[in-house]
């Protein structure tokens, strides 16, 4: 069976991309490779839209894929992708995305790490969600707690969107995106204890360029895999 770890968050912009580089780079267990099926934020390249994520990804997997394996989906503006595609007369298609999975998959056998765009409940149109995606394709999920004011609650509503849903949550990563944030460890302390599933690192603010790998339980995520 296709293997794959979908990477959401409490918000965009908190930490999923450095996570899943991570990830990609520090699973040693099984070859392993990134996708990032939509991405809104693109520069315009040689005629092409490229987004730095799915370029992050990219570079950190296993195999050099194409640039459009990894990114079907690349839309300009940094907006809402639902609205951005409006913008240029697209649909984001479901079976798309799946297809976009099952292309990678043939290249080789590989865990796919998927990062999502923005949060768990990303609108893909007016009536469909990327976490429908995810739920349907039963792909253990990941979540990345962007450690700010105001996360507790976005953190416990999004573990329990994710197992209503009927998705795998596996577990939860803190990721220290606030220098500044007061009683940091007491809200990652809660956090543990609140939390339904199990604590796979604790990433501090970091110095540019530094990597999150050293921060993380790959012992714990491997052994996770295995039993998925
Ligand atoms: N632990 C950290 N310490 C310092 N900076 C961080 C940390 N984690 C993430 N960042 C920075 O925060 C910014 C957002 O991170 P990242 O791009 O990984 O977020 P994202 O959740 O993938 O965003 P998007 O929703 O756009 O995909 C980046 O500039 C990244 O380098
Ligand atoms: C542009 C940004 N960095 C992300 N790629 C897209 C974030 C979409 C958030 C949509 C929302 O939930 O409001
Ligand atoms: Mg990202």
């Amino acid at each position: 069976m296709n293997k794959n770890l979908f990477i959401t968050a409490t918000d965009t912009d908190v930490g999923k991309t450095l996570i899943a580089s991570s990830l990609i780079k520090g699973i040693k267990s099984e070859t392993t490779l990134g996708y990032k099926p939509i991405a809104a934020g693109c520069e315009l390249k040689n005629g092409k839209l490229i987004n730095q994520d799915a370029l992050s990804l990219l570079a950190a997997g296993d195999i050099k894929l194409d640039y459009d394996l990894v990114n079907p989906y690349a839309l300009k503006p940094p907006i809402a992708p639902h609205i951005a595609a409006e913008q240029v007369n697209l649909q984001i298609q479901h079976n798309e995305l799946t297809a976009g999975l099952v292309k990678i998959h043939q290249q080789a056998e590989a865990l796919v790490v998927v990062e999502g765009a923005g949060g768990w409940m990303l609108p893909t149109s007016m009536n469909t969600f990327l976490s429908d995606w995810v739920s349907e394709h039963q792909m253990p999920v990941i979540l990345v707690v962007g450690m700010k004011l105001g996360c507790l609650n976005h953190a416990l509503l999004t573990a329990q969107a994710i197992q209503q849903s009927n998705a795998k949550l596996v577990g939860w990563i803190a990721n220290c995106v606030d220098d500044n944030m007061l009683q940091q460890q007491a809200n990652i302390d809660s956090l543990h204890k609140l939390m339904p599933v199990p604590c796979f690192g604790v990433v501090p603010y970091l110095a540019e360029g530094q990597s999150a790998a050293e921060y993380l339980d790959f012992e714990q995520i491997e052994k996770m895999l295995i039993n998925c």
